[in-house]
């Protein structure tokens, strides 16, 4: 099912639990903007490349919006679509001041040199930059792009406003980027494993791992697992896939991956199929890459008894079904992975501040967002006798539905 499809049905039924009248549900459907630009850029070699690029937002009913931006060769409307009301429940669910939006452009940043990208960047936010800004919308990194993308992007938009380091977050270090926004949503994800765990009488220690995806949040958190005596059994990124039944060297998987920037040939366990890590033996299986991987096709063969939606919509709502039948627990994208956002309104506050947090504050105050959004979603599931998607679902969609109202908006 198409990513939109996928995100709009799981809306309907969370308004549908909430008792939501039609027309506020229309209203909170339809994005507030969608933005479409194309970006010509000059290539190395002289020769000119077009890309379309996108900026999706979705709601602002409770802040200035936020959200990611992709650099994917899939990246298509729809999908952006998706993604930017996913944000817009995320950041009600971890009770952050913010609506959602999300940004993308159809590129292949692995085919493209850094001064390639770098014009890239610089082209989208000319096209962009009256639609963003500090109390407008705030880009964050996502698939293929990073902390040196938002400071192109901060660059290129200061030269329009002035300099503005809260413009976009995720940014680096020495440009008033955060403390642990870069390890922010593994972290985060690693959180909510315990937390769910914890629920089960059970803990990360020894337990079975498989790991879609070896980037910013997959590495990190299977850094995470590693240190809290987890065993990570399978992993992969786009390159190659890797298992081992006694539990990888993730610290070597990353010297590994530091030099030859991919999982190929890593000599710590035995390759496998890149697919087969999503169906491989193992407790706990954490999605980290693209969406829509679990689906009608793959869904019965999942041995894992919970699954982590590190990835944004990782599951389709026919493998939601199947996965449910079969009594996996599955942990929702809009709170598993809702620690990098809750990090960038942390790297948000302070450059607005104009002060800078020590890392033990950051890490001490993601917890406490992530916990406090576990029991809201707990309490949520208690409510209206549901599963954690619609708990999630219900819990992020009724505050906004709430922003709206007390806003005057209603259609
Ligand atoms: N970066 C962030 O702070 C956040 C990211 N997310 C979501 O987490 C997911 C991953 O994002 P990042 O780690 O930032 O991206 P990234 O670009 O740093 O890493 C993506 C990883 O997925 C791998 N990959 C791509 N296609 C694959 C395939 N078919 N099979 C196996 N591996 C594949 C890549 O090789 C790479 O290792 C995305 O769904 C993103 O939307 C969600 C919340 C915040
Ligand atoms: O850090 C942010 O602002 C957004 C992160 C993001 O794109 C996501 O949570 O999917």
């Amino acid at each position: 099912m198409n990513a939109l499809a996928a995100t709009n049905r799981n809306f309907q039924l969370a308004a549908r639990i909430l008792g939501l009248d039609s027309k506020l549900h229309k209203s909170l459907l339809i994005p507030f903007r969608e933005i479409k630009v194309e970006c010509t850029v000059p290539r190395d070699d002289g020769s000119f490349v077009s890309y379309i690029g996108f900026r999706i937002q979705h709601d602002n009913a409770r802040g200035p919006m936020k959200g990611g931006i992709r650099y994917h060769p899939e990246v298509d409307p729809d999908e952006v679509n998706a993604l930017a009301q996913l944000m817009t429940w995320k950041t009600a669910v971890a009770n952050l001041p913010y609506g959602g939006a999300k940004g993308g452009i159809g590129c292949n940043p692995r085919e493209l040199t850094v001064s390639e990208l770098e014009r890239v960047t610089r082209v989208f936010t000319q096209k962009i930059h009256d639609l963003i800004g500090i109390h407008r919308d705030v880009p964050a990194p996502d698939m293929g792009t990073n902390s040196q993308t938002m400071a192109w992007i901060l660059d290129e938009y200061s030269k329009f406003h002035g300099y503005s380091p809260a413009v976009v977050t995720g940014k680096p270090i020495e440009l008033g980027g955060s403390l642990g926004r870069e390890a922010a949503t593994g972290l985060g994800v690693v959180f909510a494993t315990e937390f769910l765990l914890d629920e089960y009488g059970m803990s990360i220690a020894n337990m079975k791992f498989a790991i879609q995806g070896f980037g910013n949040v997959g590495s990190w958190a299977a850094s995470f697992i590693h240190q809290k005596g987890g065993k990570v059994v399978a992993v992969s990124d786009i390159t190659g896939a890797v298992k081992n039944p006694n539990g990888i060297d993730i610290p070597a998987l990353l010297k590994h991956k530091e030099k030859a920037y991919s999982l190929k040939d890593f000599e710590g366990g035995d390759a496998m199929d890149l697919n087969d890590v999503l169906v491989h033996e193992c407790d706990v299986l954490i999605p980290c890459a693209l969406g829509g991987v679990l689906n009608k096709e793959n869904a019965a063969d999942v041995k894992a008894k919970f699954i982590i939606e590190a990835a944004n919509h990782p599951t389709d709502p026919e493998a939601d079904e199947i996965l449910s039948r079969k009594g996996v627990i599955i942990l929702p994208d809009i709170y598993a992975n809702s620690g990098g956002v809750t990090v960038s309104y942390f790297e948000w506050v302070q450059n607005i501040q104009g002060f800078m947090w020590e890392e033990e504050k950051v890490n001490y105050e993601l917890k406490r967002y992530m916990k406090r959004a576990f029991s809201d979603i707990k309490a949520m599931c208690h409510t209206h006798n549901c599963n954690l998607r619609m708990g999630a679902f219900a819990l992020g969609v009724n505050k906004v539905a709430r922003a709206t109202v007390l806003r005057g908006w209603e259609a």
